[in-house]
């Protein structure tokens, strides 16, 4: 399956210009800046409670930013969420979003749009799930119905792709098994991607860029070729170590 891209010279689509946000007043982000090309997969790490699902909320228009500013596809995120999920900025949520007393089929009859990606496309990333349509969708495995949910999100055709911890409560072959299907998709389609993974190297494997968070603040950002040989330096950010106090 396809490689990590090279989407260099295209301008971004998701744009996240220095935001603070947070709960009851109180930052649980602050001064986060990240763009992602059409085509990019942007990795968003970082220990529980660093702010990455914080994020995600607010790139989707979800929580109200403090400060700063989100553009998505050329215009400004606002609180108007089903608008900005019309206008192609979708989230995967870890609760998946299944309805677990319907088929599979039914999951993704519900899911379908007018001008969204048709079934037999998504099929073609995910054959599996063609195999289990008939199947109740709470009887799945972990690992399937994340691929469900998956698929799921790309039957909307989405331009901007947030992925709140697809891997949560499968095991890293499950989670080796869907990332490359993820990539092929975005590289294919040109779909911008922010995975938030607690595997790192899986997440890095795929991903083009990377942020480390670390109590809400960016304790790390680089390409994630550089960070793929630099482990060390991801590590540290986990623990909190910023980028000045790693470059002294
Ligand atoms: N609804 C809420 N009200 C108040 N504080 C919250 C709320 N949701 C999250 N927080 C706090 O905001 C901070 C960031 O939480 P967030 O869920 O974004 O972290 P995370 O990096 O996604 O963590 P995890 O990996 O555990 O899911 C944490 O300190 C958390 O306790």
């Amino acid at each position: 399956m396809s490689t990590p891209n090279d989407a260099s010279s295209a301008s971004p689509v998701l744009e996240l210009d220095d935001i603070t946000v947070g709960y009851g007043g109180v930052p649980a982000v602050r001064g986060l800046s990240a763009s992602v090309r059409a085509g990019e997969i942007l990795a968003l790490l970082g220990p529980n409670g660093a702010g990455k699902t914080t994020t995600l909320l607010a790139t989707v228009g979800a929580l109200p930013l403090m400060s700063g500013s989100v553009t998505a596809l050329g215009e400004p995120i606002d609180h108007h969420i089903e608008r900005n999920a019309r206008r192609g900025v979708t989230l995967v949520p870890d609760t998946r979003g299944l309805f677990h007393k319907l088929s599979v089929s039914d999951n993704l009859r519900l899911a379908k749009r007018k001008n969204g990606t048709d079934l037999d496309t998504v099929f073609g990333y995910f054959p599996k799930l063609k195999t289990m349509r008939s199947r109740q969708c709470g009887n799945l495995s972990g690992g399937e119905q994340q691929m469900l949910a998956l698929a799921k999100a790309l039957l909307a055709r989405p331009r901007v792709l947030l992925i709140d911890e697809m891997s949560l409560g499968l095991s890293p072959v499950a989670v080796q098994d869907l990332l490359p299907r993820l990539r092929a998709f975005a590289d294919e389609h040109q779909m911008a991607v922010v995975l938030v993974e607690q595997h790192i190297d899986l997440a890095l494997g795929i991903a083009d860029s990377a942020i480390v968070l670390h109590h809400g603040r960016v304790a790390l950002s680089a390409s994630a070729a550089d960070l793929r040989s630099r482990r060390d330096m991801v590590e540290a950010a986990y623990f909190g170590r910023t980028i000045e106090e790693q470059a002294s």
